[in-house]
């Protein structure tokens, strides 16, 4: 068993679990973070759900309604014959990718056959979460079994969110920290009553929720998955051997500030996005480099400036410049899109200073909201970016991070996949590893 996963307790048949998990703003350093620069997250209150359910049949459903999907996916256990080709040579714990490569040829098979008349991007997006699902559950199922403390189940996966999909607010690792949550439950590798082991516990899931993460980006550098399992706001840096520096800003100025997110709905992948700047910094090294590390000054600057002494005035001014310095900045790396020059142009015109969060490409654009803005104003801005078709959210930074609900007594399965998505936001009792 691979280091990062707990010792097992007994397993049990039809445990039900509910599992929430953050979205994130990147407020600076996207992209850079890549390539080992530093990154400044926090996670916001928009957050993905999911219901698990173990069960005595062989069968395994995952139903992921957010996606277009309109029934729910499902596999008997026998289907999924996948050798572990990699399974002596591969060190424990560390990316599958000869398992991954399987897992996507048998996704895309069964995904066309399956929801014909859905647009190529939602199937390619159902593609990506049922590859995250099954590389995941099978990895589990393999470890669990090479210990031989497995128990035969199957599992009911229902997933709903309030995040929009694929618009930089993180919602590929939200979805990737409720699955690893949820599997990780219901294979006994961690065990919610175990309330002293929050932080190892935390562990576990952000390492096996980076690799669904790999699954769905390629060469993610974690921050996102991060985020959405701690929670709050993080200084973020990835080691070149892969080791994570995180720094919590929590209590920090940043906490109190707040943001208006406006979504372009103009649909782009990060794994292509991330692909596109990874073949910019190869082809002009030179040129390349220095803005990455401007990106990362741009952090430093800002941490710095949080932990200075500056009056307000003092800190927005630097605080709106950054931001304007790291959306021009990202432009260059070829990651923005006319609507988000276009968002930052409006709010402009009402004094507000705005950049691309997150892959960019499309997808969401964040305003700061300085304490003297009138609501009139914010008023004003949403009207007009609505006008071009934008969606916009207001809301909180740096909220609590993975949380857990054992053995549902309140809510069935039909009742979670019906409910609105307001009465989502509003189910108590979490128990979060914080
Ligand atoms: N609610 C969900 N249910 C199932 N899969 C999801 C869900 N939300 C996201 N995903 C998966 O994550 C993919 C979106 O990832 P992508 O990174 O492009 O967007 P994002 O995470 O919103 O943006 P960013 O990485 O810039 O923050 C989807 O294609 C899908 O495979
Ligand atoms: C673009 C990127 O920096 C952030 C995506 O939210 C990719 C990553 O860090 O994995």
């Amino acid at each position: 068993m691979s280091s990062s996963v707990t010792n097992k307790p007994p397993h049990k048949i039809n445990r039900k679990f509910l599992v929430s998990a953050p979205g994130k703003v990147i407020l600076f350093g996207e992209h850079a973070v890549v390539f080992g620069k530093s990154a400044v997250a926090s996670s916001v209150g928009l957050r993905s759900y999911l219901y698990l359910e173990t069960r005595e049949e062989e069968l395994l459903e995952l139903y992921l309604p957010e996606l277009g999907a309109t029934e729910p996916f499902s596999w008997k256990k026998s289907e999924l014959t996948f050798e572990f080709a990699a399974k002596n040579q591969q060190e424990k714990g560390s990316f599958n990718q000869i398992l991954y490569e399987k897992v996507k040829f048998f996704t895309i098979d069964k995904i066309n056959k399956n929801v014909e008349g859905n647009s190529l991007i939602k199937i390619q997006q159902q593609q990506a979460a049922v590859s995250a699902f099954l590389y995941l559950y099978l990895t589990l199922l393999h470890i669990a079994e090479t210990e031989q403390k497995q128990e035969q189940f199957g599992l009911t996966i229902r997933v709903r969110s309030t995040l929009p999909v694929g618009a930089g607010l993180g919602s590929s690792a939200s979805y990737s920290v409720c699955l690893a949550t949820g599997l990780l439950l219901s294979f006994g590798f961690i065990d919610i009553s175990n309330t002293n082991d929050n932080r190892s516990i935390a562990e576990s899931i952000n390492h096996w929720a980076f690799q669904a993460e790999t699954v769905l980006h390629g060469t993610p550098s974690g921050v996102d998955n991060t985020v959405a399992t701690f929670g709050g706001v993080l200084k973020f840096t990835k080691g070149s051997s892969g080791h994570l520096m995180i720094e919590n800003l929590k209590g920090s100025r940043f906490q109190s500030t707040r943001f208006l997110l406006i979504d372009t709905k103009i649909p782009r992948d990060t794994r292509t996005l991330v692909a596109n700047v990874r073949v910019k910094l190869e082809k002009y090294p030179d040129i390349v480099n220095p803005i990455l590390d401007a990106i990362q000054n741009i952090s430093l600057y800002f941490v710095n400036l949080l932990k200075d002494h500056v009056s307000d005035n003092t800190f927005l001014e630097k605080f709106q410049d950054l931001i304007d310095l790291n959306h021009h900045l990202l432009n260059s790396l070829g990651v923005g899109h006319l609507a988000l020059d276009k968002i930052r142009e409006i709010t402009a015109r009402h004094g507000l200073h705005s950049k691309l969060t997150g892959a960019g490409g499309g997808g969401c654009a964040l305003t700061l909201l300085h304490d003297d803005v009138l609501n009139e104003v914010i008023k004003r801005v949403k009207i007009e970016v609505s006008e071009l078709g934008f969606d916009c959210f207001e809301t909180l930074v740096g909220g609590p991070g993975v949380g857990v609900i054992d053995s549902l007594g309140v809510i069935d399965v039909n009742e979670f996949v019906t409910m609105e998505k307001s009465m989502l936001q509003k189910i108590n009792g979490w128990h979060f590893y914080e």
